[in-house]
């Protein structure tokens, strides 16, 4: 962690490789079954290995008839069996068609179905068909989305609704995932209030502590509430002596410059501390260090800084500790709806609303303004030294990506 105390400002994707080494250095490796139920969120300890062709059978993608093409001369054709999804067909009888519902298997020598709207039922029960047909028409081939075998998801995958269903539909009830993190949240500053009690003058309500712990959670992490750091130094150093057992101690605020930065002296005296200055607008300040060997990541208080720095930097880190590889939120360029006429000697992550397929500005991007973030789709970056005419393209970020 030494060595990272340097004069200027680290650009952010040196900030963000940085903690990425370091988390590379700490994994998370432990490995537990869940049903699929527990299973959202997580991260996928091993890959995910089809044991079954999807779909196990040519099965029908419409209501109507199945038949063999070689057999249909133009004549109407008698239907000798109805096949329904869920049950086993009799092979198709020599020259006649089957009655098919969608998702039902194919009889064995059928290799086409049409749909029942083109079809005309005479009178006789025969079925008449009015249009053209063509060799595997309207039939869902056996493995046509998975093979036996194959890796459908690779360990690192981090779990959501679409890869829970994904896994149900090749019959895991349980998948390997790596154990939860262990994320102590504390808060610093005299000024901070929980909600729910009264505000003196120069107090405020600690706002941080909600916005993370609802980000943690749903990122897949166990939360230890630790609450605001004591204005004192043998009782921070108690309090963080008491987290020993977490993965990463989580704070938000007293990362600056101030004076009663007890977090800071209590890692100096049983740890390690490193104070960044990142190239980054809101979220300049950073403290990362250990606390007795357990990890910590300061983030600066303003709520915006924490945000932004908690998106692009911790949530990142804590999924590399994770195995995920691929921890960049998605980004693509928007234009601006804005002009951006002094180039600042920090990366500007604002808070913007698309509209008409524009990017819009928040008109307050304080770093103290959290509704900013409320308000917003994502974040638009504006690299240090640009400036910015209306209609020129810059990336977005939505918030979607770094929240889930
Ligand atoms: N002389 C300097 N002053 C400051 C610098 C600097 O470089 N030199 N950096 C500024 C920048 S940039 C930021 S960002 C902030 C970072 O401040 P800290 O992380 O030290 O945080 P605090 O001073 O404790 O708080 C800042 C601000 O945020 C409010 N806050 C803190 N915690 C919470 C919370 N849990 N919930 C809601 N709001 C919170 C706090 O009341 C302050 O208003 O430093 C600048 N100063
Ligand atoms: O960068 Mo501080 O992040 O102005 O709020």
């Amino acid at each position: 962690m030494s060595g990272c105390d340097k004069p200027g400002l680290l650009p952010v994707e040196e900030a963000l490789e940085r903690l990425l080494d370091l988390a590379r250095q700490t994994p998370i490796n432990e490995v537990e079954r869940v049903s699929l139920g527990e299973a959202d969120g997580r991260v996928l300890a091993e890959p995910l290995l089809s044991g079954l062709d999807l779909p196990p059978w040519d099965n029908s993608a419409m209501d109507g008839y199945a038949l063999r093409l070689a057999d249909w001369q133009g004549e109407p054709m008698a239907v000798s069996q109805k096949i329904f999804a869920g049950v086993a067909p009799e092979a198709l009888q020599l020259g006649t068609c089957a009655r098919i519902f969608t998702g039902a298997p194919l009889p064995q020598g059928a290799d086409c179905v049409e749909m029942q709207e083109n079809v005309e039922v005479l009178a006789d029960g025969r079925v008449r068909f009015l249009q053209p047909l063509k060799f595997g028409q309207h039939v869902r081939p056996q493995g046509q989305e998975t093979l036996k075998g194959e890796c459908v998801l690779p360990a690192g995958t981090r779990l959501g609704a679409i890869e829970l269903g994904l896994a149900a539909s090749l019959g895991q009830a349980e998948l390997s995932v790596r154990r939860k993190p262990r994320v102590a949240l504390l808060s610093t500053g005299d000024e901070l209030v929980e909600p729910g009690k009264p505000l003196a003058l120069g107090q405020i309500y600690n706002s941080n502590r909600a916005l993370l712990k609802a980000w943690l959670l749903r990122s897949g992490c166990e939360v230890v509430d630790a609450g605001i750091l004591p204005d004192d130094l043998a009782k921070t150093c108690e309090v963080l002596g008491s987290l020993a057992g977490v993965d990463l101690i989580l704070s938000t605020g007293g990362v600056s410059v101030g004076e009663a930065d007890f977090l800071g002296a209590a890692l100096r005296e049983a740890g390690e501390l490193s104070l960044w200055k990142l190239a980054i607008k809101p979220g300049k300040p950073l403290t990362v260090g250990h606390y007795q060997g357990v990890p910590v990541i300061g983030l600066p208080g303003n709520p915006a800084s924490t945000l932004v720095t908690f998106a692009l930097l911790a949530r990142p880190y804590l999924l590399r500790r994770l195995g995920v590889e691929e921890v960049a939120p998605l980004r693509f360029e928007v234009p601006a709806g804005f002009a951006w006429k002094h180039a600042g000697n920090r990366r500007e992550y604002l808070r913007a609303r698309l509209e008409n397929g524009r990017a819009l500005l928040y008109p307050n991007q304080s770093s103290g303004v959290l509704r900013s973030a409320a308000w917003a789709d994502g974040l638009v970056e504006v690299r240090e030294g640009r400036t910015l005419e209306e209609g020129e393209m810059l990336p977005f970020i939505p918030l979607s990506e770094v929240l889930n």
